[in-house]
């Protein structure tokens, strides 16, 4: 795939000025226009009353329109006030005639006259204009028709004055839209002009233009404000300030890099006013499309997995609305802090959850050793699991006679085996589950036994034929040839019957392996036994062969690098008829188990095909700091690419070596916690309670981050619940505690590769202990030279020798 990179494009900067002043006023005028007109929608939604059928037979469809008009009326709320109702604007080129198309809007043809004077989008016309998305909720083809000479105000969801009305601000996921993320000078998919807003909360505060493409003018016409006159400048690029006036921009720039240090308060926000173009690939790849995105950190595996998640909900509301979308994190904590993303998007149905809740009737009590949970998690257990399950199938030896009221049938032994052996042969050829198997023998004998009976003159009613099959005889007999199974049961009786393990994991598992398992069956009984976490995906695997396993039409699944075969197993089986998206990072893989490569972990999540996108462009973390702690990069996954950061913050690594670390974090989080934004202390799991400890005393408590907690603005971090989470200002306490944390050294370098790309902004590493080898050693980082990448020579200048001379004082 081609990636332009819009950041070598960015139109001109002009000063502010009375042009701009007028211009935003009109934006200004527009936006207001825009909340008057949500306000109106969510009145008619309000005033929409749920059709009464009759109260008992239509109680269930009466529920489930009463929910869907609450999340229609929650989906109209007028946002939290933390962001404008638009925050785009995109003027189409007229058509090559020069004249508008459709119905000739003015609006785009130049930069004068705000939103107020052009009445915002040009009146109706091909299916981009209309008021509503069509049926599959798309708004055409890639190149809607109709939209030239138009203007379009993109938002985080449709707003429109009256039903059937042009929309005055149309959803970021329709088709019109998706030039703003992709458009640039090379293609600029009929997009005359780009702009970007600035906000301070829901008030807009700041515009920028790109010119993306020539208008069309006659002779003698002047260019429009802003646009160049196409002769390239000393870089190459148009930049625009030759032909016409400048265009008036006010607060001129950066509004990406401004929006990524937007101090963080609370939990993930969305991203849509600032997809970037190779995110915006991933975002909407087709939903039949399985898509694993290898990504450093911060580089937006979440947030793009999320806005897919709100994507593919636009695009296929149908479809989806059955099947269900489903989003998978490593802990609740991680959920908790993501949770407020797709409501803010408007979506309200997806399901958030960690692996192990969607196994909810399921208990976790205990716990592994090591080795068993590894080997617990082995893919080979899929079949150990399978042969103990077909281990208590017994072929038949007798005939199955049958006395009711009217006589006595009897199926022979012959034909009762060949049943068997139909659904035996069934079982194993994945044709149907095993419950489905017992069933199905149950039928074909009774049928037998109804057969008989109507070759002898006895026709059998309906309720006989229940009666029959419920019959003792017909019950155990099946029972003793096909027994019913329950998933619990079988993993405690494989775990706890040595010659059953023995025979299901013949040739599979050797006979260490065998007696690790057999140590480490569940304590307890077969009511009370207390379930490690890994006890639960063999459950989970065996009662899938069991039962079956209800799917969904797409599932994204967050720090896939982390599961064990066994847990992507359930999760393939999750998406059996569905799309993945994968996402993930093979550095910072922290489970004993975690992948060292997609290709097989994609083989276990049942997508070998899956397609693989790798983002090293970090949004999260400055250069600084992406430089420092990419130094451990070839201890832990030396086959990635180094990442690249999108800015750089000189002064936001600061290494502290001391000989009172308590003292020393004490005294930083009483620095950090008047700024603004948030922060958080995150420290080896041992660490934790000293650190509390310390931290109350110096009359500075923070909240201490537990499992099922939401990080708040200020946190003390267990290094184990780190991952996924970003805070504006961390303090990493004493790095080799939390290698020395994990079971092996290069887990331990991995937790700390997590830990040190927490900060958005400054990071602060507190140690007595010297700093680990791998972390002293300097490693020259890879720096894309794109043609015209702007940062590149910053990054450059700024990351290595920053970083190397901070670390020369230390040592
Ligand atoms: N295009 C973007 N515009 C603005 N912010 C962005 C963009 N992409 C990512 N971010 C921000 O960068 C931060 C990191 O994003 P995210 O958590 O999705 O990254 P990640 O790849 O999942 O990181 P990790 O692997 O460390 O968990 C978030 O604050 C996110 O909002």
């Amino acid at each position: 795939m081609t990636r332009p990179d819009p950041a070598g494009e960015t139109g001109p900067v002009g000063e502010t000025g009375p042009v701009g002043e007028a211009e935003l006023a009109g934006e200004r005028a527009y936006l207001r226009r825009g909340h008057a007109a949500l306000a109106g929608m969510r009145a008619e939604a309000e005033n929409t009353q749920v059709a009464g059928g009759d109260p008992v037979d239509d109680k269930v469809t009466i529920a489930y329109l009463r929910i869907a008009r609450q999340r229609r009326i929650a989906g109209l709320a007028d946002g939290d006030g933390t962001a404008p109702l638009f925050f785009a604007r995109l003027d189409y080129a007229p058509d090559s005639d020069g004249g508008p198309a459709a119905t000739g809007g003015p609006a785009a043809t130049g930069g004068s006259g705000g939103p107020a004077a052009s009445g915002g989008p040009a009146a109706s016309g091909g299916p981009a204009a209309s008021g509503e998305p069509d049926a599959s909720g798309r708004w055409g083809a890639t190149e809607v028709p109709g939209v030239a000479g138009r203007r379009f105000y993109l938002g985080r969801r449709h707003v429109r004055e009256a039903a059937g009305d042009d929309p005055l601000v149309v959803d970021w996921r329709t088709d019109v839209a998706r030039p703003f993320y992709r458009a640039h000078r090379g293609d600029p998919m009929g997009v005359l002009r780009r702009r970007r807003f600035g906000h301070d909360g829901a008030e807009l505060t700041a515009f920028e233009d790109e010119f993306l493409s020539r208008p069309v003018r006659s002779t003698g016409d002047a260019a429009p404000d802003g646009y160049g006159d196409g002769t390239p400048d000393a870089d190459g690029g148009d930049h625009g300030d030759k032909g016409g006036a400048r265009t008036a921009v006010v607060a001129a720039g950066g509004l990406l890099e401004r929006e990524i240090e937007r101090p963080r308060s609370g939990p993930m926000r969305d991203i849509v006013a600032t997809i970037q173009p190779e995110q915006d690939e991933i975002v909407r790849a087709e939903l039949s499309v399985s898509l694993c995105v290898q990504g450093a950190p911060g580089t937006g595996k979440t947030a793009v997995g999320l806005h897919r998640a709100a994507y593919l909900l636009f695009a296929h509301r149908e479809r989806l609305a059955r099947a269900g979308v489903l989003v998978v994190g490593p802990n609740r904590a991680f959920l908790g802090y993501i949770a407020a993303v797709l409501p803010a998007l408007g979506e309200f149905t997806v399901r958030h959850s960690t692996l192990a809740d969607l196994v909810d009737d399921v208990t976790v009590a205990g716990a592994d050793t090591l080795d068993a949970a590894t080997l617990k998690g082995d893919a080979r257990m899929a079949t150990v699991l399978r042969r103990a399950l077909h281990d208590g199938l017994h072929p038949p030896t007798g005939p199955v006679a049958v006395v009711t009221r009217t006589g006595r049938w009897t199926v022979g032994e012959e034909e009762v085996a060949g049943l068997f052996a139909d659904a035996a042969a069934g079982l194993a050829a994945g044709t149907f589950r095993y419950a489905t198997g017992r069933e199905r023998l149950a039928g074909r004998l009774v049928n037998a036994v109804r057969v008989r009976a109507e070759a002898s003159g006895h026709y059998l009613t309906d309720g006989a034929v229940r009666t029959l099959a419920r019959s003792r005889t017909v019950q155990g007999a099946v029972e003793a040839a096909w027994p019913k199974v329950d998933a619990a049961t079988l993993v405690r009786r494989l775990l706890t019957d040595p010659p059953l393990l023995a025979r299901a994991a013949d040739g599979v598992l050797d006979a260490d392996e065998q007696a690790t398992l057999l140590a480490a069956a569940p304590p307890g009984g077969a009511r009370t036994a207390r379930w490690s976490p890994a006890d639960v995906f063999c459950i989970d695997e065996a009662r899938d062969l069991i039962e079956g396993t209800p799917g969904f039409g797409h599932v994204i699944v967050d720090e896939a690098q982390d599961l064990s075969p066994l847990q992507c197993r359930a999760l393939a089986r999750r998406c059996a008829d569905g799309s993945l998206t994968v996402l993930g990072d093979l550095a910072q893989g922290t489970t004993p188990w975690a992948a060292t490569s997609w290709a097989a972990q994609l083989t276990h999540l049942g997508r070998p095909d899956a397609h693989l996108e790798v983002l090293t462009r970090g949004y999260r973390v400055p250069a600084e700091i992406l430089g420092f702690a990419g130094r451990l990069l070839p201890h832990i996954a030396a086959e990635l690419t180094t990442p690249t950061s999108a800015r750089t913050t000189p002064g936001a690594l600061t290494l502290l070596p001391t000989a009172d670390v308590a003292a020393t974090v004490t005294a930083q989080v009483a620095r950090v916690r008047t700024a603004s934004g948030s922060f958080a202390v995150i420290a080896a799991d041992a660490d934790l309670p000293a650190l509390a400890e310390a931290l109350r005393a110096a009359d500075l408590p923070v909240d201490v981050l537990g499992v099922d907690g939401t990080p708040s603005r200020a946190c003390l971090v267990p290094a184990s619940l780190a991952k996924g989470l970003e805070f504006d200002q961390v303090i990493a306490v004493e790095p080799a505690a939390i290698v020395a944390g994990e079971p092996h050294p290069r887990l331990g370098l991995r937790r700390l590769y997590v830990v040190l790309t927490r900060a958005v902004s400054d990071l602060t590493v507190v140690h007595a202990d010297p700093l680990p080898a791998a972390l002293r050693t300097h490693v020259p980082i890879r720096l894309p030279v794109a043609d015209r990448d702007p940062i590149a020579p910053v990054i450059r200048e700024a990351c290595l020798p920053r970083s190397d001379q901070t670390l020369v004082a230390d040592e």
